[in-house]
């Protein structure tokens, strides 16, 4: 399931994922104000019951017609990926801070975004799970796009400093690559600095390996999530 859904080819045009992005984006911001909303709002507890029934209503609206499972990667012949279900980037997840990931082909991938309310795990701090949620992505961009894409093996996290919510930065590089294995450095800066360093071992699968190896590779290589 993984590997079909890995190699699932895109076949709609520019014009119609555009069109498509042009009404989910705003769509998916608007139920990320709601998760927001539903943490930090203080109306009374009738408010909270009326607005449920709505909410409850809307859930059922949508789930008439849905896709089996998760929403899987579809790839390009250019090799890029519409991730748009990814929980980091996704353009429709409102679980998804989300970050746009600029990347370089030198191997480099880095992105500011800014993370609110339901990020949170320490008082005003940024949980660590989410940090390395984050760097996992911005790790694994930055292999892709220096042309070694792969899972990630190991990830090591160092937490330097606690991480404020609000604006942050996220960079990663390649630091140095081996035949099918790519080894990724990466950190957040936070307004006083890098607050997180991150190494990652980032392995292409044995099922891409063989995939590429038996020619049934149309295209390049999935190279990174845009
Ligand atoms: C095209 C591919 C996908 C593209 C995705 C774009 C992502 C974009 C961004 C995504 C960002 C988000 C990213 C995510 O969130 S990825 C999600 C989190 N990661 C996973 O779920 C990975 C789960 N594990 C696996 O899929 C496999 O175990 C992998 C692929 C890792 C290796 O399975 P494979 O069957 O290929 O391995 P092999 O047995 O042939 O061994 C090969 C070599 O590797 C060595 N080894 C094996 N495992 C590990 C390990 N854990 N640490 C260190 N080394 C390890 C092994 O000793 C051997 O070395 P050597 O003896 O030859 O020296």
């Amino acid at each position: 399931m993984a590997e079909a859904r890995a190699f699932h080819t895109e076949t709609a045009t520019d014009e119609e994922i555009a069109a498509e992005a042009a009404v989910v984006g705003p769509f998916t911001d608007a139920v990320r104000a709601l998760v927001d909303a539903t943490i930090r709002s203080t109306v009374d507890l009738d408010e909270i019951r009326a607005a449920q029934a709505e909410i409850e209503a809307i859930t059922e609206r949508l789930t008439k017609e849905q896709i089996p499972g998760g929403y899987g990667v579809r790839y390009r012949t250019d090799g890029t990926g519409r991730a748009w279900g990814n929980a980091v980037i996704g353009l429709r997840n409102p679980i998804a801070p989300p970050l746009t990931i600029s990347t370089e082909p030198s191997g480099r991938a880095s992105a500011d975004f800014r993370l609110g309310a339901p990020y949170e795990g320490p008082p005003g701090l940024v949980h660590g799970g989410v940090i390395s949620l984050i760097l996992d992505q911005v790790l694994g961009h930055a292999a892709g796009a220096g042309g070694r894409p792969g899972m990630t093996g190991t990830l090591t996290i160092r937490y330097r400093q606690a991480t404020p919510l609000g604006e942050l930065r996220a960079e990663a590089w390649i630091d140095r690559a081996e035949g099918i294995k790519t080894w990724a450095k990466g950190r957040i800066i936070g307004p006083d600095g890098p607050t997180a360093e991150a190494e990652g071992l980032f392995i292409l699968p044995r099922w891409a390996r063989e995939r590429i190896a038996r020619g049934e590779s149309k295209g390049p290589s999935p190279k990174y999530f845009e």
